[in-house]
């Protein structure tokens, strides 16, 4: 529990671990060099970038260090990867994604649709977060030039078969990537025997900071970079290296493998608990996504009759911090993309609510999440007209169990 509460909002991002900063202070004050001098400065911290991209391979299971390139995060490893592959294969002119994919890789594909003429295959999901494999093979043809569908989806945790996915788009002469944002830090990966040729990653989900992440880009790649200028990251991205921030996905890399046994294990158990006592305290409401193959940290429950934005307040009254996977409090009225595209219905949509875990959790903040939540759920559906007219309740669980 930080001064400021319970923390359950780590799929939106992580708070920085103290032994990242403590590796990162150095690069500021004294070992400010730029890598690219010819001098000793220079040569220490590029000794050091060194040293984080092989705490990332690591943490990847990739078979070559020099397949990490340094990014800004997320959303510039997506980009780079999908401009970078249509480049590299000017005569393909189609794109597979799925409809589930975070804006970072949908809104570019919406661009490359209406402002450069691809044609956009976004394969769709059963009401279980499962990929619809049916389409995804007829999507794949000789026109594809990339599949971009993520490892773990943000807001469910649901996990796709990425190494199916991946083998399938080799097969029919498809460059395969896969936005791991969620996935990396939390799951095992061993890329080095996988079909897999590009993923992205971002530092801020696993405990780096914000504004730093990588693309991994199998060796022997046809790669154009999106960024030109000078030679860094073997001109595959230029621009001066944030020095400060690759040493800290380098420890936060390093951390992540450390722990991977206890957010599988200890994280989970603490995620299982806290849903069972939800479900099991609270009338009307039920998981979404798969809860059989998903991220051992998240865990999203769609609350019917109310409004995620309210249960977000009063958990925020309580100092406890969630999300909500509706997207109200982004100024529409819309639930999200996602649970429209599982066919959650818009009563529980609405009420859709992510507590997403690290292994800064504690069996105490779990607790006390679980004492209040039956609570909130109560006093909003006590103030609902949608609670109230329906009577006793609709069930609309089955569909989901
Ligand atoms: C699945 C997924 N992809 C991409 C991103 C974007 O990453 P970044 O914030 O580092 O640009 C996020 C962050 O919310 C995400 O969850
Ligand atoms: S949660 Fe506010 S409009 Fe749905």
């Amino acid at each position: 529990m930080t001064a400021q509460g319970i923390y359950l909002d780590n799929n939106a991002t992580t708070r920085v671990d103290p032994d990242v900063l403590a590796e990162m202070l150095p690069l500021f004050t004294e070992q400010f060099g730029n890598p690219s001098s010819m001098h000793g400065f220079g040569a220490a911290v590029g000794g050091k970038i060194e040293w984080a991209r092989k705490q990332v391979q690591a943490l990847l299971g990739a078979a070559h260090d020099s397949e990490i390139v340094f990014t800004s995060g997320g959303t510039e490893s997506d980009n780079t990867a999908i401009l970078s592959t249509l480049e590299a294969y000017p005569k393909k002119k189609s794109i597979v994604t799925s409809v589930v994919e975070h804006p970072a890789v949908l809104a570019l594909c919406d661009y490359l649709e209406k402002k450069r003429g691809y044609t956009v295959h976004r394969i769709g999901v059963d009401n279980r977060g499962n990929l619809d494999l049916d389409a995804y093979k007829a999507a794949l043809g000789p026109d594809v030039a990339i599949v971009s569908i993520m490892w773990a989806n943000n807001e469910t945790g649901t996990i796709f078969p990425i190494e199916e996915l991946a083998q399938l788009a080799k097969a029919a002469g498809a460059v395969f990537h896969t936005d791991a944002v969620q996935a990396v830090g939390k799951i095992p990966m061993t890329l080095a025997t996988s079909a897999v040729d590009m993923l992205s990653l971002s530092g801020h989900k696993l405990h780096a900071p914000k504004g730093i992440g990588a693309l991994y880009v199998k060796r022997g790649l046809r790669f154009r970079p999106m960024l030109r200028g000078g030679h860094q990251e073997r001109s595959r991205r230029a621009g001066t290296e944030n020095a400060p921030g690759i040493v800290g996905l380098g420890a936060a890399a390093q951390l992540a493998l450390m722990h991977m046994t206890d957010e599988n294990t200890r994280v989970k158990a603490l995620r299982d608990k806290l849903e069972q006592a939800i479900l099991a305290a609270v009338p009307n409401c039920f998981v979404t996504g798969n809860p059989a193959n998903r991220l051992p940290n998240t865990c999203n429950v769609a609350f019917e009759y109310i409004e995620g934005e309210a249960i977000l307040l009063l958990l925020n009254e309580a100092d406890i911090a969630a999300s909500s996977g509706s997207a109200c409090t982004s100024g529409s009225l819309e639930p999200s993309h996602v649970m429209r595209a599982m066919g959650v219905p818009y009563t529980a949509a609405h009420g859709a609510t992510r507590f997403s875990l690290s292994r800064e959790t504690t069996e105490e903040e779990i607790d006390r999440v679980i004492a209040v939540v039956p609570g909130i759920i109560a006093k909003l559906r006590s103030l609902s007209p949608y609670w109230s007219q329906a009577g006793a309740p609709k069930e609309f669980a089955p569909v989901y169990s």
